[in-house]
């Protein structure tokens, strides 16, 4: 039913999107009008490029599939012992922005799932630069650990006990080192169990093998160097990839995932599971809009810092079928980062690595030719195509502006007919918008947050990672995984759970943001002062839409004027980025159009 009415109003939308560009294509300004001319063909080109895309997330909605596991069943249909083992992974790459004591809690998380150990021997791997004793629950554990990674060293105790960790000796460095794998646990030898006799799984301690002028791979080749070790140790049929920032909220996520890959009429297709991310240190009413979407799954390729999706595409495209599992009680809760610094860096790598699938021979168009559906080729384009959303945008937002401060109309009049297609397409989409929101749990003001975040990710993280894929692609520069920041100072977490937007550091994306920001405002409140000196407040019908657009602008980026002009904490935007703004919106308010445009 409600996949029907979804149907009904997507078809009205889409006629309204086809009435905008008649609209666009029938009053075309004449050449002569020089200016107005070419921003009406932008105008166009980024309405055109918006319908298009509003027509590829189509296919993330037009058959959603609801998934229940039902574990019972699963106990009723399989003795313990014939359940199949699992081994999880759990990767690591720096202990600076990865703090140690953070990946033990997600390794001790996972080792508490219920499911037969004595089975299973599920086998959870640390890959990490510095030792750490993991299994050692003290009271003193945090302190020992900490110590460890500060100085470098083991204390002799351990080396003793772990002779694999030796091999972290006064000459290894965290870029040049042989493979280390330190059985910690071995549940085949003896019986391990914990202070309360419960079963221990085995536990592996990994840190693969490193050289300088080697290629690492990132975290695929993390995952690969696991498969390897695992083959050898326990040789699981199944994988579970956690990250280490993503511990277990729910010890029955296993025996849910086994549900469908035990599934007596899908289960042969079916190659992965994948649980949503969610986020444990989210604020209510959290600032940025979080969570983000993505996916845990198994098996990897390099080449590409979304290791995940490609690898997720090719298992597609050999006729797998994957499952996307979103029970009550989250299966994973995570860290979000907290600063828009951080968040809108994360994107950049996520917007990236799509482009460069999207643009090589791996394209779910050109990989899922015949081989996967036209609606799941195009829900990977919506993320694929992020980065291409960018320039519209960015033109979106400060065109229409410009030239309400110049007095250049570039849509329908007030009192026009044409206006009603504009207004319905955008009170539609976001109304929708705002429904979805809703129903995922968020309150209004997280989706107007993430509304804001939203213009933020596409004039910055999908503008520079369109930039930096050309550059790659012209040879000028690598591609790179820049780990997310797991670790927040004390006072910008304060700041946060306030609700207060975290920028600082000067960074070319709080450039843009700010400029964006400022011409906004100043081109709303010259524009408006013009037209209400010059020609009366009845010109305005022939600016409205461009006057709303601008104003709506500048009501979503109010804690970006606040970071300039009001707060003092640290913060804020720096005092750089506001003058290299400033710098460049100037010339916009003073400039006749003409000159520019
Ligand atoms: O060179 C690297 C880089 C990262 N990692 C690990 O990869 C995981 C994810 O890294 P993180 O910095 O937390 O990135 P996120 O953006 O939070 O991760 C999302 O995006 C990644 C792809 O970009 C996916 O691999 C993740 O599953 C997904 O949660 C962590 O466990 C890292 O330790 C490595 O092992 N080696
Ligand atoms: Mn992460």
């Amino acid at each position: 039913m409600a996949t029907h009415a979804y149907r009904l109003f997507a078809s009205t939308v889409l006629a309204g999107v086809l009435l905008v560009w008649l609209y666009r294509a029938t009053h075309v300004p004449s050449r002569s009008s020089g200016a107005r001319w070419w921003a009406w063909l932008g105008l166009s080109a980024a309405e055109l490029w918006f319908g298009f895309y509003w027509v590829l997330t189509l296919s993330v909605r037009w058959s959603p599939v609801y998934r229940r596991a039902f574990p019972d069943q699963l106990s009723r249909r399989y003795k313990e012992e014939q359940l199949p083992g699992v081994d999880i992974f759990v990767c690591t790459a720096d202990p600076t922005v990865e703090p140690p004591m953070l990946v033990i809690s997600t390794v001790l998380s996972v080792m508490a799932y219920d499911y037969p150990q004595e089975v299973c021997k599920a086998l959870a791997s640390i890959l990490q630069e510095v030792p750490s004793g993991a299994q050692e629950m003290h009271k003193d554990l945090t302190d020992r650990v900490n110590s460890v990674v500060n100085s470098g060293k083991i204390p002799d105790v351990s080396k003793y006990k772990l002779r694999g960790f030796s091999k972290w000796s006064e000459n290894t460095s965290f870029r040049d080192h042989p493979s280390i794998v330190q059985i910690l646990i071995d549940g085949n030898k003896r019986k391990a169990t914990d202070v309360d006799g419960n079963v221990l799984p085995t536990l592996v301690y990994l840190a693969r093998e490193k050289r300088p002028q080697e290629h690492r791979h990132f975290k695929a080749g993390s995952l690969n160097a696991l498969i390897r070790v695992s083959s050898v140790i326990s040789n699981s049929p199944v994988i579970m990839n956690v990250d280490c920032d993503m511990y277990s909220n729910n010890s029955g996520s296993i025996r849910d995932a086994l549900c469908f890959f035990q599934d007596e009429e899908q289960s042969q297709d079916i190659a992965f599971v994948q649980y949503p991310q969610n986020f444990e240190n989210v604020v209510h009413n959290d600032i940025y809009g979080n969570p983000i979407n993505s996916v845990n799954e198994k098996g990897v390729r390099y080449g590409c810092p979304l290791e995940d999706v490609i690898t997720g595409l090719q298992i597609q495209c050999r006729g797998w079928r994957s499952v996307y599992h979103n029970p009550p009680r989250k299966g994973f809760l995570g860290m979000a980062p907290t600063s828009l610094g951080q968040i809108l860096v994360q994107h950049k790598r996520w917007t990236e690595g799509f482009l460069q699938i999207s643009l090589s021979k791996y394209s779910p168009f050109l990989l899922g030719h015949r081989k996967i559906r036209l609606g799941l080729q195009m829900g990977y384009s919506v993320c694929g195509f992020w980065a291409l959303n960018s320039f519209p945008t960015l033109y979106y937002v400060t065109i229409p502006s410009l030239c309400f401060l110049n007095g250049i109309s570039l849509f329908p009049e007030i009192t026009s007919p044409w206006l009603v297609p504009f207004a319905y397409v955008v009170v539609a989409a976001y109304s929708c918008s705002l429904v979805e929101s809703r129903q995922c749990g968020d309150t209004a003001v997280e989706w107007w947050n993430a509304q804001r975040m939203w213009l933020f990710r596409r004039i910055t993280s999908y503008l520079l990672a369109a930039i930096d894929t050309i550059r790659r692609m012209l040879g000028i520069t690598e591609s790179g995984f820049t780990l997310t920041t797991k670790v927040t100072d004390s006072q910008a977490l304060e700041r946060y759970k306030k609700g207060m937007m975290e920028f600082g550091s000067f960074s070319a994306m709080f450039v843009i943001i700010a400029t964006v920001a400022l011409l906004n405002l100043a081109c709303m409140m010259l524009g408006v002062a013009k037209v209400l000196l010059h020609k009366g407040a009845m010109s305005l019908g022939a600016m409205f839409v461009q006057a709303v657009l601008c104003a709506l602008i500048v009501a979503i980026n109010f804690p970006v004027y606040e970071a300039l002009f009001l707060r003092k904490d640290s913060g804020g935007l720096p005092a750089s980025v506001s003058l290299i703004s400033l710098c460049i919106v100037m010339p916009f308010c003073i400039l006749p159009t003409n000159l520019y445009l």
